[in-house]
């Protein structure tokens, strides 16, 4: 799916949009693995961002993300880890990120870095770690472009779905339905596979993350392609 076409139509899909998580991938072949992939029917591409601060782990930041933009057209889902997100705003923009999504544990005024993102012609996500209460980003979810559910606690791939963050994404979606914003896309990450990706699509996601699943797989089609096959829930059900 190239990059300007994936917001338009959120308000049409029957399926989720499947973002595999870069961080599973070979950094060795990190271009080869992002044109396997897309080849696979990826639809966006999700960078986790760290700075071994705000999570114990360090990863890739503007100049990875640069390098890469030359070679393709994928939507960047772009994952901020990090403490004082709105530091590096300019430096995403620049280098070609669609998405631009903060932690609301990490800046006490993530409303100002959210307008700052979306008037720099970005999309602008808030996410939320698994122990924080939906009500944290309630005021939020008037403005953003996207929430970003954590399903395990973030800084590293491969862990364990933490089963109760499916009752958080029904809730999330529940409040943007009471807002007049049914189409705004909740996006769950961490332990997505067939079976957790069902569960969370039925609780209201609209995109999965999945790094271990999408680039441990021999074929990555695979599992791109199951993800893709999960119906989203008819409205008013
Ligand atoms: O943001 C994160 C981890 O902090 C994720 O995006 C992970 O990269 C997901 O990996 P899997 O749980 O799917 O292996
Ligand atoms: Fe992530």
């Amino acid at each position: 799916m190239k990059r300007d076409e994936s917001f338009a139509l959120f308000a049409q899909i029957d399926r989720p949009l499947v973002a595999p998580s870069l961080l599973s991938a070979d950094f060795a072949r990190l271009l080869e693995d992002v044109r396997d992939v897309e080849a696979k029917g990826a639809d966006w591409l999700h960078w986790d961002v760290m700075d071994g601060h705000f999570v114990p782990n360090l990863t890739f930041g503007p100049p990875v993300v640069k390098a890469l933009r030359r070679h393709t057209d994928l939507f960047f889902d772009v994952h901020l880890m990090v403490e004082a997100p709105q530091r590096l705003l300019e430096a995403f923009r620049d280098v070609g990120a669609d998405a631009f999504t903060l932690h609301i544990e990490a800046d006490p005024h993530a409303h100002r870095a959210i307008k700052a993102a979306q008037s720099m012609g970005m999309k602008a996500g808030i996410s939320l770690n698994p122990s924080t209460p939906c009500e944290a980003i309630r005021p939020l979810l008037h403005e953003v472009d996207l929430v970003l559910v954590m399903s395990v606690n973030p800084g590293f791939g491969g862990q364990a779905f933490i089963p109760w963050v499916k009752d958080k994404v029904a809730r999330i979606r529940k409040m943007l339905v009471e807002l007049g914003r049914p189409h705004v896309p909740i996006s769950v990450d961490g332990g997505i596979n067939a079976e957790t990706g069902r569960e969370v699509v039925e609780a209201g996601a609209t995109v999965l993350v999945a790094g271990t699943y999408v680039f441990g797989a021999k074929d990555r089609g695979e599992p791109i392609a199951a993800l893709k096959s999960i119906p989203l829930p008819r409205e008013g059900k």
